[in-house]
C-alpha cells in the first residue's frame, strides 16, 4: 500500500510539474506574434525533416559502408582516395574495419635522407659523408641520434596520434606517482590509528585505502593499456614508413638484398621480428625510465623534507655508487641482443626457405640435409642464447643484492636518522624534539613517521630499481635500434642511390660505378652500347658477361634472343627492366609498366595470394581492372585465348582463395603469364622462356594469339571478333621479345640476338630472320648436311662391300651367304680348317682379334679389323 501511495504521489508530482511548464509555454506562445509562431513552426519542422535525413542518409552510408567492406573483403580489393591515400577494410569481429591508408610523401623521405646517410660526425656513424650501416650498438651518442632519427618517423608531429597518446600515458604516470604518496601517508596513519587505538579512525582509514586502491589499480591497468597503444602506434608508423621505402617503383625490395647487401637477406626478420622489439621496448622506455624519474624526484623531495639534508645526500651518492657499478659490471646487452636478433632472423629464413621449396625438397628427399642445415643454426642461435644467460647469472645477483637488500639496509638507516640524530632529521627530527601532548604520543608519531617514511623509502627503493634494471632495457634497446636503423639506412641509401668509394678509386663495374643512362618514354627498347654486368654486392665489382650490347627493337619487330645457357639471356631483361644497373651507354624503353607499356613474364612464374581474378590482373587490384573498365566477360575470355577458361568453374569462381602456387601445373603457370599479357595490353613484351612447359601446339596457338590479338584494344578485337563484326585493323601491334634457347620460336620473330658466340662466350649477333643472309646461312648449312649425308651414303656402300668380300671369304665354294655370324666357334672352326690346309695364307686380308673373342667368352662380338688391300712388298 506504501508503495502504491508513493507511486501515486510521484504520479501526481510528475503531473503537476507537466501541467506547470505546459501553461508557461502556452502563455509564452500566447504572447508572440502570428508571423513568429509560423516562422518558428517551419524553423521546427525544417529541422524535424533535416534531422531525419541527415539519419537516414548516415544510417545508409554506414550500412553501404560495411556492404562494401565486406564487399571489398571477399574480393581482395581496395579504393583509392583522391588524396592518394588508400581505404582497405579488414576483418575484424563479425564485420569488417576500416583503414585508411596515407602513403609518405617523397619530401619526408628526403628530409629525413640527412639522418640517416649523413649522420653527424660526433655519432660516430660514418664520417659524415659516407653512410655507415655497421655500428656497434650500446649506450653512446651514436644510440642518442639513432634513436632520435627514429622517433622523428614514430612521433613527426606534436599534433599527431602519438604525441597525445604519449602526454596521456604521461598524465596516467604522473597520477600513480601521487597514489603512491598518498598511500604513503595513509599507511602511516592507518598503523598509528592502530597503534592508538581508535577504531572509528582506523575503520576510516582502511575504507580510504579500498577506494583508493581501486582508483589506483584503474590507473595501472590505463597505464598498461596506453603503453600498449604506443608501441602499436610506434610500430604502424614505422612499419608503413618501412613498407614505402621498401616497395615502390625504384624496386628497392629487390635491391635491398641483390646488390646492396647491408641487412644481409632476411629483411624480413628486421621489418617484422626486430621493429616490434624495438617498438615495445621503446614505449616500456617511457614507463620504465621516465615514471622512476618522476618518482625519484618526488620521492626524494618528501623524505628530504622529513628526514633532512643528510638523508637526500645519502640517497643520490647511493644511486650514484650504484649506477656506476652496475655501469661497470653489466654485460653488452645491446651488443648481445643485436647479434641475437641476426641469429634468429637466420633461422627463421632457413625454416621459410624449406616452407617456399618443400615441393622441390621432397623431391629430392632432402629432409636430412635439410634438417642439418636447421639443426646447425638452431645450435648456433642456442648457443649463444646460453652464453647471454650466463653472463645474465653473474648480473642478476650482483643487481639483486644491491637494489634489494643492500639498498632496504640503507633505507632503515636513513630513517633511523630523525630518531637518532634528531638535528639532521629534518621534520621528523623536528617533531623528536618536540614535546607530544597526550601519553604515548611521541611512540605513535614515530610509528607513523617511519611507515610512511618506509613506505616512502620502498616505492623510492622501486623507483630506483626500476632505473637500474632500465640500464639493461636501455642496452637492449639499443641494440633493437641499431637493428632498426641500420635497415632504414640502408633502405635510404638504396633509395637515394647513395653509393661514393671516398678516398679510393671505383672497382669496374661496382655501384658506385654506374655511369649509364636509363631512358623511359622510348617508343621502341634499345640498348647502345652498353656492357652486360653482373653486379657483385656493394662494395665489390661485377663481372663482364657481354662487353658492349647494341641493339635497337621498334613497334613490331619480334625479337628472340637467344643463346646457350648462363650467356647473359636473362641478364638483358634484368638491365631493362632496371633491376641491374646501366654501368655505361644508353638503354631505352616505353615509360610504363603495363598497359600500352613494356611488360615481363620472368622465367618462374609468380602467383600472388588473392583470389583466381588476382591471378589474371596481377599486378593490377579488382579497383585498378574496374579503372580499365574491364570486367569477368572480358577475363573469361582472355583465359580462353591462354587455353585456360577452364579455370572459374573448375575453381569455384573469380572470388575463390587459394594457394595457386601449389594449384596449377608448371604449364598452367606459364599459361597464366600469357593470360596477364593479354589482360595488360602492353605495347613490347618480354617472355622469358615463358613457354618452356608448355607443349607445342599450344605454344604456337600462345604465339600467334600475342602476336594477333596483341593490339593495343585486344579486348574489342576479341569480343567484337567473337560477336562475328568484322575485326579492325590492328593499332599497334604488340612486340614480343622472346628469351629462349628453343629455334623453333624462331619463326614467330623478325629479329634474333644470338648471344654466347666467339671464343670466350662474350660476342654476339643481331640478324633479321628470313634475310638473304640468314637463307645463304642456313643454305650453307643444308649443304654442310647433304655432303655429310653423301659422306654417310659412300660409308654404307663401302660396308656393303667388305661384307661381300669377308663373306666370299669364308664361303667354299663361292656361294654367297648373308653376313658370316662371327662367333667363336665359327673362328674355331675356320681356324681349324686353315691349319689342316696348311694355308697360312687362309686370311690373307683378314685379322681376326682372337684374344679379344676369347675374352668375351661366348659373345658373338669380335672386333674386324678393315680389309687390308694387298701392300706392295719390298723387294
Ligand atoms: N644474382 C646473381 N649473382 C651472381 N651471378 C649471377 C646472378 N644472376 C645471374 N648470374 C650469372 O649471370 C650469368 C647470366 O645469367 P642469365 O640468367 O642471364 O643467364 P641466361 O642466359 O638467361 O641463362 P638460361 O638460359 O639458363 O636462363 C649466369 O652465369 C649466372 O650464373
Amino acid at each position: 500500500m506504501a508503495a502504491q501511495s508513493t507511486l501515486r504521489h510521484s504520479e501526481d508530482f510528475l503531473a503537476a510539474l507537466i501541467n506547470k511548464y505546459k501553461s508557461k509555454f502556452h502563455s509564452r506562445v500566447s504572447k508572440t506574434s502570428r508571423t513568429t509562431r509560423l516562422v518558428a513552426a517551419i524553423f521546427l519542422l525544417t529541422s524535424i525533416i533535416l534531422g531525419g535525413e541527415g539519419a537516414r542518409r548516415w544510417w545508409k552510408r554506414r550500412r553501404d559502408e560495411r556492404e562494401q567492406g565486406s564487399k571489398l573483403v571477399r574480393r581482395n580489393s581496395w579504393l583509392h582516395n583522391k588524396d592518394g591515400s588508400r581505404t582497405i577494410y579488414i576483418p575484424y569481429k563479425e564485420g569488417t574495419s576500416k583503414v585508411v591508408i596515407f602513403t609518405t610523401k617523397p619530401l619526408t623521405f628526403e628530409a629525413h635522407r640527412r639522418l640517416f646517410l649523413n649522420p653527424p660526425r660526433v655519432s660516430g656513424l660514418g664520417d659524415g659523408h659516407v653512410p655507415s650501416t655497421q655500428t656497434k650498438p650500446g649506450l653512446n651518442l651514436a644510440f642518442l641520434h639513432q634513436f632520435l632519427s627514429l622517433m622523428s618517423i614514430m612521433i613527426p608531429r606534436w599534433s599527431s596520434k602519438e604525441a597525445g597518446l604519449l602526454v596521456s600515458h604521461g598524465a596516467f604516470l604522473m597520477l600513480r606517482t601521487y597514489l603512491s604518496l598518498v598511500v604513503a601517508r595513509l599507511d602511516g596513519e592507518i598503523v598509528r590509528d592502530l597503534v592508538a587505538g581508535n577504531g572509528k579512525l582506523f575503520l576510516l582509514g582502511i575504507l580510504k585505502w579500498c577506494g583508493l586502491g581501486g582508483f589506483a589499480s584503474y590507473t595501472n591497468a590505463m597505464i598498461k593499456f596506453l603503453e600498449s597503444k604506443v608501441s602499436i602506434a610506434f610500430r604502424t608508423r614505422l612499419t608503413r614508413y618501412i613498407h614505402d621505402l621498401y616497395l615502390n617503383d625504384n624496386l628497392n625490395y629487390y635491391k635491398l638484398s641483390n646488390l646492396d647487401g647491408g641487412v644481409g637477406s632476411g629483411a624480413d626478420q628486421f621489418i617484422t621480428q626486430d621493429l616490434t622489439l624495438f617498438c615495445s621496448a621503446a614505449a616500456n622506455l617511457y614507463s620504465s625510465l621516465g615514471k622512476p624519474f618522476v618518482d625519484l624526484c618526488v620521492f626524494n623531495y618528501q623524505l628530504y623534507r622529513s628526514l633532512g639534508p643528510l638523508a637526500l645526500t645519502g640517497l643520490a651518492s647511493n644511486y650514484i655508487l650504484t649506477a656506476s657499478i652496475l655501469r661497470r659490471l653489466s654485460p653488452p646487452f645491446g651488443k648481445l641482443k643485436a647479434v641475437e636478433g641476426k641469429r634468429e632472423g637466420e633461422f627463421r629464413g632457413l625454416h621459410s626457405r624449406l616452407i617456399a621449396n618443400a615441393e622441390e625438397v621432397a623431391f629430392y628427399g632432402g629432409s636430412e640435409m635439410e634438417k642439418q642445415f636447421l639443426n646447425r643454426e638452431f645450435k648456433a642461435l642456442k648457443s649463444w642464447m646460453e652464453s647471454i644467460y650466463k653472463l645474465k647469472i653473474r648480473y642478476n645477483i650482483l643487481e639483486d643484492f644491491i637494489l634489494k637488500y643492500s639498498w632496504s639496509a640503507y633505507g632503515y638507516l636513513l630513517s633511523s636518522l630523525p630518531v637518532f640524530l634528531p638535528a639532521w632529521g629534518g621534520v621528523g627530527g623536528a617533531m623528536e624534539m618536540t614535546e607530544y601532548g597526550e601519553k604515548g604520543g611521541k611512540e605513535r608519531g614515530r610509528t607513523k613517521e617511519f611507515i610512511t617514511n618506509k613506505r616512502l623509502m620502498l616505492s623510492l627503493a622501486d623507483a630506483g630499481g626500476r632505473m637500474m634494471y632500465s640500464i639493461k632495457d636501455l642496452s637492449e634497446l639499443a641494440g633493437y635500434t641499431s637493428r632498426v636503423y641500420t635497415l632504414i639506412a640502408t633502405l635510404h641509401r638504396v633509395h637515394a642511390n647513395a653509393y661514393y668509394s671516398r678516398g679510393r678509386p671505383n672497382e669496374l663495374y661496382s655501384l658506385s660505378d654506374v655511369q649509364g643512362t636509363i631512358q623511359k618514354g622510348f617508343d621502341g627498347v634499345r640498348f647502345e652500347n652498353v656492357p652486360v654486368a653482373v653486379p657483385s654486392l656493394w662494395p665489390q665489382g661485377g663481372d663482364e658477361l657481354i662487353e658492349s650490347l647494341s641493339m635497337i627493337v621498334r613497334p613490331g619487330e619480334h625479337l628472340l634472343i637467344s643463346g646457350p645457357n648462363g650467356v647473359g639471356k636473362t641478364a638483358i631483361s634484368r638491365i631493362l627492366a632496371g633491376l641491374w644497373p646501366v654501368y655505361r651507354g644508353l638503354v631505352s624503353r616505353p615509360k610504363d609498366i603495363g598497359q600500352d607499356g613494356i611488360m615481363f613474364l620472368p622465367q618462374r612464374p609468380y602467383l600472388s595470394v588473392g583470389t583466381l581474378r588476382d591471378q589474371v590482373i596481377y599486378p593490377d587490384g579488382e579497383f585498378d581492372m574496374k579503372g580499365k573498365k574491364k570486367n569477368e566477360n572480358h577475363l573469361q575470355l582472355v583465359l580462353d585465348d591462354a587455353r585456360l577458361g577452364y579455370l572459374p568453374d573448375r575453381e569455384g569462381g573469380w572470388d575463390t582463395k587459394k594457394e595457386w602456387k601449389d594449384v596449377l601445373s608448371g604449364g598452367e603457370k606459364q599459361r597464366m603469364g600469357i593470360a596477364r599479357l593479354l589482360y595488360h595490353e602492353p605495347q613490347f613484351a618480354i617472355v622469358d622462356e615463358g613457354t618452356s612447359a608448355v607443349s607445342s601446339d599450344v605454344e604456337g596457338h600462345l604465339y600467334e594469339t600475342c602476336k594477333e590479338k596483341g593490339i593495343s584494344k585486344p579486348s574489342r578485337v576479341t569480343n567484337l571478333a567473337r560477336l562475328a563484326m568484322p575485326t579492325p585493323i590492328p593499332l599497334f601491334p604488340l612486340t614480343l621479345i622472346t628469351v629462349s634457347t628453343r629455334a623453333s620460336l624462331k619463326k614467330y620473330h623478325t629479329f634474333n640476338l644470338i648471344l654466347g658466340m666467339g671464343d670466350n662466350g662474350g660476342e654476339w649477333e643481331y640478324e633479321r630472320i628470313g634475310t638473304e643472309r640468314e637463307k645463304m646461312h642456313v643454305e650453307r648449312e643444308l649443304h654442310e648436311l647433304r655432303e655429310r649425308l653423301e659422306q654417310v651414303e659412300t660409308w654404307k656402300a663401302r660396308r656393303e662391300e667388305i661384307e661381300t668380300e669377308l663373306a666370299k671369304v669364308w664361303v667354299d665354294g663361292g656361294d654367297e651367304l648373308g653376313p658370316p655370324v662371327y662367333t667363336e666357334s665359327v673362328i674355331e672352326v675356320q681356324q681349324e680348317e686353315a691349319d689342316e690346309e696348311g694355308g697360312a695364307d687362309a686370311s690373307p686380308t683378314t685379322s681376326v682379334d682372337q684374344s679379344q673373342s676369347q675374352s668375351q667368352g661366348t659373345s658373338s662380338m669380335v672386333v674386324v679389323s678393315e680389309p687390308k688391300t694387298e701392300a706392295p712388298t719390298e723387294g
